[in-house]
């Protein structure tokens, strides 16, 4: 086992799409805290508090002698209504922070969305799927979500700002495009441009951890040859090195992110 940080990393939504893509590809490389509200269906390979991220005692005692936090937990449906990204994404993200700043925890990696910027494609789709197109999104930009789960997201993305200006926290937002089982389907141009592969996003997570940055924003894209998003930041600054193309996926399961 090679593990490059002494303390174990805290990963709260372990049990879900994300986090069983970070554990298939780099389980063996961290000791690991993980976290989630469901108990799990069969015995953890890691230590496994069975909690809700908005439960403030359970997550700081959780994040007590961590290294890390990867922080997943939330509500994942792009029309999730306001009462729960209000408690789950928004106030559960707020949970972590303080939870990180109370153990003194130098490192929050944080699960951002394409539909925190999701209005940016309204004016230019469909031609922005297309791979002539070389319209970008780089991170810079500011927020236009497309939902109040991306509100939620983009509230997530300035927590983390606000941590870090004002606590020293270090702060990494990946804007995940779209991992899910059996994507990136053929005839959908919106789901090739923004794949993300399960072995990817194992990778680019661990350069989350892994890389010396201060705040960063970044796109959790595969290396689509259909893009919107830049990559440049997320290899500039953190050294990714996406492996997969939804333009050359064939159709294997195990790399669209399981059964
Ligand atoms: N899968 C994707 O394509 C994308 C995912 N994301 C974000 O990545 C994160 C993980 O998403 P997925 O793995 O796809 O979702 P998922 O639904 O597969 O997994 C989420 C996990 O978090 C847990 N959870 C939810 N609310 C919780 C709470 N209040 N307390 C404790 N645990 C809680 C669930 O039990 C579940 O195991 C989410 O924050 C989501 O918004 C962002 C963009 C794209
Ligand atoms: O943030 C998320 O985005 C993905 C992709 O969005 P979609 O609009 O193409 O479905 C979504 O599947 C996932 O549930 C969500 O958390």
């Amino acid at each position: 086992m090679t593990t490059r940080m002494d303390e174990p990393v805290l990963l709260t939504g372990a049990s879900g799409r994300v986090g069983q893509a970070i554990l298939g590809g780099i389980g063996d490389d961290y000791t690991w805290r993980l976290f989630d509200r469901e108990p799990p269906t069969d015995d953890p390979d890691h230590e496994f508090v069975v909690a809700d991220i908005t439960d403030e005692t359970a997550v700081r005692e959780a994040a007590s002698d961590v290294g890390a936090i990867v922080h997943l937990a939330g509500d994942p449906r792009p029309e999730a209504p306001w009462e729960s990204v209000l408690r789950n994404n928004i106030d559960g993200t707020r949970t972590v922070l303080d939870a990180a700043l109370a153990a003194g925890v130098d490192r929050v990696v944080f699960a951002s969305s394409n539909h925190a910027v999701g209005h940016y494609e309204t004016d230019r789709k469909p031609d922005l799927y297309r791979s002539d197109d070389d319209f970008r999104l780089d991170g810079t930009e500011r927020p236009r979500p497309g939902n109040l789960y991306g509100v939620s997201k983009a509230a997530g993305e300035t927590l983390g700002r606000y941590y870090h200006d004002e606590h020293g926290l270090t702060f990494a937002a990946v804007r995940i495009g779209n991992l899910t089982a059996g994507h990136p389907p053929i005839d959908y141009e919106r789901g090739q441009a923004m794949w993300l592969s399960p072995r990817d996003c194992a990778h680019l997570i661990d350069r989350c951890l892994s890389a010396d940055y201060d705040y960063e924003v970044v796109y959790g894209i595969s290396d689509n040859d259909r893009k919107y998003y830049s990559l440049a930041r997320a290899k500039d600054a953190l050294g990714y090195e996406p492996r997969d193309n939804s333009a050359e996926w064939d159709g294997d399961e195990k790399l669209s992110g399981g059964s």
